[in-house]
């Protein structure tokens, strides 16, 4: 008999199946604490929680019968998944169930903003009958900027549409054709920023997208512009937003996320009169609740009785004997589709890999999967793992290929990674395994190097000329960057040429302008491979 534990409110009629099920014992207990939950899991093969139970590393490893955690939701960022994946369970979330539902409430906040309701109604029914405060705005005719076009925000630019609005959308993997078929404009963040009227974020909180509006975007921003949260908590800065309401820039502003939830009671939106917030309700209507239950449940029954499941967010399981021998390549991969990702400016359309020697003769789809992470995870962040990177791959359009080649090019093994991005641009890592070296970059871009793939990089091109290196090394000296390791690379003498250098510490952003702006040097990038 197995058992599972219900450790947040979830759906009666989204569990029924498993507590329907004769091999299956559902026990509720919700708002337990971490102590509590660590002295009961040990009796639990599988747990099932929404947003407010934190599974913590603690918790898993008492955990010693779990199979399964199963995230009645999308968002995972509240359990630990390396935790998981390291003690062998497998974590699903329910990914589609919940989308229009928060894509409808995040269209509410747009049109409560616009027309004060939450305001409004306060003051009507505390007697006061006030016709002149609350003068909204129409949707009609204006700019809406949405920011990450996946689920989400795809559902609220199609409704939006409907509404007689413009669409600006940016999301990295957005191409020319899929914004057309969606009938949006492809923008970049900053055309989005100045542009709009309305402002929505739909991404998940990356390092990349931690403040994305932050002071910089809101001091540019079309004066009374408004801007709507139903994402996470993070991905607009916010005490830059209050900062901007109060200065007039920003006219009202609606969040249904926080970045700590339960925001504490001296919080300043929750007393802002031009701030509208809810307490992270974007997935709680009674569809979206049983959808996801429903969702989960199918699947924890499947992980118990050992049957094929779908939206695992963790690691899958992979045979003893392809793991030995693919396993010591995982790092190596995965660093290799991350630098490859940094360097490439436009939408990602194809991710081409290329194993020789060694690894031409194994199945590598494990390894694949592995590079296609690291690919997608600069923008994906924690959502992205080696279970779902090829599934999110096709849903946005990003075609993978590999192919197998006998020419070593001199290395007993060779994985070569290719992307082509929007509109024509081609950025190329290669990096092999070298016996007593460990893990090596052998080719950027076509041209030859010898790396180790870690730490803080800087990619710079230029012109072989003399002189260009001892530029390089005081330029970074004067503004206390320490070269650890330095590779020229060039095919023919005078020509074009790469410089790869690992450094000690990030790389300001005014540095790499000042090496770019060297004699001779073309462009300056840093990567940076933890
Ligand atoms: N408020 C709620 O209750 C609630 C409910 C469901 C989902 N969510 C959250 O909403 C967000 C979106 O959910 P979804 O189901 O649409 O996810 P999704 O994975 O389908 O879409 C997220 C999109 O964000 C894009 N993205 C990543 N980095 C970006 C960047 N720097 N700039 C622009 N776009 C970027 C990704 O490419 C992806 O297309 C997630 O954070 C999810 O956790 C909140
Ligand atoms: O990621 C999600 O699915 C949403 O944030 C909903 O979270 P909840 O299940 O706690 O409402």
């Amino acid at each position: 008999m197995f058992k599972v534990l219900v450790s947040d409110p979830i759906s009666d009629l989204g569990i029924q199946q498993l507590m329907d099920a004769n091999d299956v014992v559902v026990d509720k207990k919700t708002g337990l604490s971490e102590d509590e939950l660590i002295a009961i899991i040990g009796e639990y093969d599988g747990l099932l929680v929404r947003s407010q139970t934190t599974v913590t590393e603690k918790i898993i490893a008492a955990g010693t019968n779990l199979k399964v955690i199963g995230r009645a939701g999308v968002g995972v960022d509240n359990i630990k998944l390396e935790a998981a994946t390291q003690r062998g369970v497998v974590v699903i979330n329910a990914p589609d169930g919940n989308t229009i539902t928060t894509c409808e409430h995040a269209f509410a906040m747009m049109m409560a903003l616009a027309r004060h309701i939450p305001q409004a109604y306060a003051k009507t029914i505390s007697g006061v009958w006030d016709k002149k405060t609350f003068l909204g705005v129409e949707l009609r005719g204006k700019t809406l900027g949405v920011l990450g076009m996946g689920r989400i925000g795809s559902e609220v630019a199609k409704r939006a549409k409907a509404f007689g609005m413009n669409i600006l959308a940016y999301d990295p993997f957005l191409t020319p054709d899929r914004a057309e078929k969606l009938e949006v404009k492809l923008a970049s963040v900053d055309d989005i920023v100045r542009g709009a009227d309305f402002i929505t974020v739909h991404t998940p909180l990356t390092a990349e997208t931690r403040h994305m509006i932050s002071r910089p975007q809101f001091e540019v921003m079309k004066k009374g512009m408004r801007i709507i949260n139903c994402a996470r908590g993070g991905v607009i800065d916010e005490m830059a937003l209050v900062e901007a309401i109060d200065s007039g820039i920003v006219a009202g502003a609606a969040f249904d996320v926080f970045e700590k939830e339960p925001p504490q009671a001296d919080h300043p939106f929750l007393s802002h009169p031009k701030i509208i917030v809810t307490p992270h309700l974007g997935a709680s209507t009674v569809e979206a609740q049983e959808n996801v239950a429903i969702d989960v449940s199918e699947q924890v029954l499947h992980i118990l009785r050992n049957e094929p499941f779908i939206n695992a967010v963790n690691i899958p399981p992979v045979a003893p004997s392809v793991m030995n021998k693919l396993q010591p390549y995982f790092t190596l991969g995965e660093k290799l589709g991350s630098f490859a990702t940094q360097l490439t400016h436009g939408a990602i359309s194809e991710i081409t890999v290329e194993y020789a020697g060694d690894l031409s003769d194994v199945d590598t789809q494990p390894l694949t999967r592995y590079i296609v992470k690291g690919v997608l995870s600069r923008h994906f962040g924690g959502d992205v793992n080696i279970v779902n990177s090829m599934h999110l791959a096709k849903t946005r359009d990003v075609n993978v290929v590999v192919t197998k080649s006998p020419k070593t090019k001199g290395f007993t093994n060779l994985i070569t990674v290719t992307l082509k991005a929007d509109p024509d641009e081609e950025r190329l890592v290669a990096g092999t395994l070298l016996q007593g070296y460990g893990e090596r970059i052998v080719q950027v871009n076509k041209f030859p190097v010898d790396i180790a793939p870690e730490g803080h990089q800087i990619l710079i091109s230029h012109n072989d000329k003399p002189g260009i290196i001892g530029l390089v090394g005081t330029l970074l000296g004067e503004n206390d960057v320490n070269i650890a390791s330095m590779q020229v690379g060039r095919k023919i003498v005078g020509g074009a040429a790469i410089m790869l250098l690992t450094v000690d510490k990030a790389v300001p952003q005014q540095v790499l302008v000042k090496l770019a702006g060297l004699q001779e040097i073309n462009t300056a990038e840093e990567v940076i491979l933890l």
